[in-house]
């Protein structure tokens, strides 16, 4: 992994902002993410990171700036980014099976048609659903699998266009511990495996601190880039939050305490 130069970077964003009104969300945003590096994206609610994802997905356009993601503008060559949204519940009358949510993230590939496409199209979905261990439930319609058993479905489902980048909102939220670290191990896989930049919005750091390589910290239009050891300090984020902010490491995991922000009121996050 080499985050020092630009080439071959996997996504590059030069002199970004982004915003809505007379809001910024942020600006002056230079960020570049190395192929098979692991980003986690912090930051309370509301400070733009689902957003920054938006637009690596090609959804929302840069007030200012360039961005490239696998090399390209966003929304072009989208089959290889792979995108785990936010948990959220699945309507009961949605009777796709756990594979055909799976084979949903081919969508853009050209299988060809006839019986070898199709074959070859059933082999990567196969590939993809025992990568995630999810081959006792890939036939049950996804309605009836537990919330831990559709993530990884959706995990699968970002995983089979072998995607060159990984976009991940909150894709632990709602997860009990267990069902958090084979996730997160998942994807930790997929990166070292394929050398996949990784790029993870989270509100809880610990569950995925063993993995992270660097971490992007939003508060305000207010941010940092560093590796954990650098951002996740009582200063650091004090400065961030325009207020006094302690950060204690305890058993390997960090706890940060006060981390409500001078301008606007947020829950504490990851205490
Ligand atoms: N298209 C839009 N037009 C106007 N405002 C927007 C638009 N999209 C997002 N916003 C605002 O930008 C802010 C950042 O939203 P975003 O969803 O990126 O935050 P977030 O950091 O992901 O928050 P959370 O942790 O709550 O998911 C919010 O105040 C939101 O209302």
């Amino acid at each position: 992994m080499d985050v020092t130069t630009a080439d071959g970077a996997a996504i590059e964003i030069e002199d970004a902002a982004l915003r809505f009104g007379e809001r910024t969300l942020w600006s002056g945003l230079d960020l570049t993410v190395a192929p098979g590096e692991f980003l986690a994206v912090l930051g309370p609610n509301g400070s733009g990171k689902t957003s920054l994802l938006r637009v690596l997905l090609g959804l929302q356009p840069l007030s200012a700036g360039t961005v490239t993601v696998a090399g390209r503008p966003p929304g072009r060559g989208s089959e290889r980014i792979g995108y785990v949204p936010q948990q959220r519940a699945v309507d009961d009358g949605l009777t796709l099976r756990g594979r055909d949510l799976v084979g949903l993230g081919l969508d853009g590939h050209r299988w060809g048609f006839g019986l070898r496409g199709l074959r070859r199209r059933r082999a990567r979905i196969d590939a993809a659903i025992e990568a995630v261990g999810a081959q006792r439930y890939a036939d049950s319609p996804v309605y009836k699998l537990s919330g831990g058993e559709q993530q990884r479905l959706r995990v699968a489902q970002a995983l089979v266009g072998e995607p060159e980048v990984l976009l991940c909102d909150e894709p632990l939220a709602s997860l009990d511990l267990a069902h958090q670290r084979v996730v997160a191990e998942l994807i930790d896989e997929r990166r070292r495996a394929a050398d996949t930049a990784v790029l993870f919005v989270t509100h809880e750091i610990n569950p995925i601190l063993p993995y992270v390589d660097r971490v992007l910290y939003l508060v305000d239009g207010r941010f940092r880039i560093g590796t954990p050891d650098e951002v996740m300090t009582s200063r650091t984020l004090s400065e961030l939050y325009c207020s006094r902010v302690e950060v204690v490491r305890i058993g390997g995991q960090i706890h940060v305490a006060g981390a409500h922000s001078a301008l606007c009121e947020d829950e504490v996050h990851h205490f």
